[in-house]
């Protein structure tokens, strides 16, 4: 699977860690979209690279790191095809895939930690999309593009 991956300065460093698990323990093709510091920088900068990843279909699907997870979602879901949201749980990573199709998981650097974060991005990646009942639902929300 291709992944996209940034973050802002509030989840560089478990941006790094997850880098290397995506590509050492989950198998995944990541790029990589910055940034290369833990200097402040401005999370919609960020988010707006692996969401455009995402529309375009140059990456399967995008991870985020902030603070909170919030910012990142704001600005990537402002993309047409793109589907983000902040997640904390391994319960709403499932759901997130099952019901809602995402695309764009958005992680919180600061109040969660890199193991659950690790678990979360795992379960995104291997959730399938349900369809059923909720394709109507998926393609109404995507029709506010
Ligand atoms: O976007 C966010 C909140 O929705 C992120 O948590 C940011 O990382 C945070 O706002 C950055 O804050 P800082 O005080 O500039 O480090």
């Amino acid at each position: 699977m291709r992944v996209a991956i940034a973050s802002d300065h509030g989840g560089f460093e478990q941006k790094q860690a997850l880098v290397d698990y995506l590509t050492n323990e989950l198998g995944c093709e990541v790029s990589d979209m910055g940034p290369d510091s833990d200097a402040s920088v401005d999370y919609p900068d960020f988010a707006v690279k692996v969401a455009q990843a995402v529309s375009t279909n140059e990456a399967d699907r995008g991870v985020l790191v902030c603070g909170t997870g919030i910012g990142m979602a704001l600005a990537a879901d402002k993309v047409a095809g793109v589907r983000a949201s902040s997640i904390t749980s391994v319960p709403f990573a499932e759901l997130f895939r099952q019901h809602n199709n995402g695309n764009v998981v958005c992680l919180s650097g600061r109040f969660v930690d890199l193991d659950l974060n690790k678990e979360i991005v795992k379960t995104f990646l291997t959730t399938e999309f349900e369809g059923g009942r909720h394709e109507a639902r998926v393609a109404k929300v995507m029709a506010l593009d």
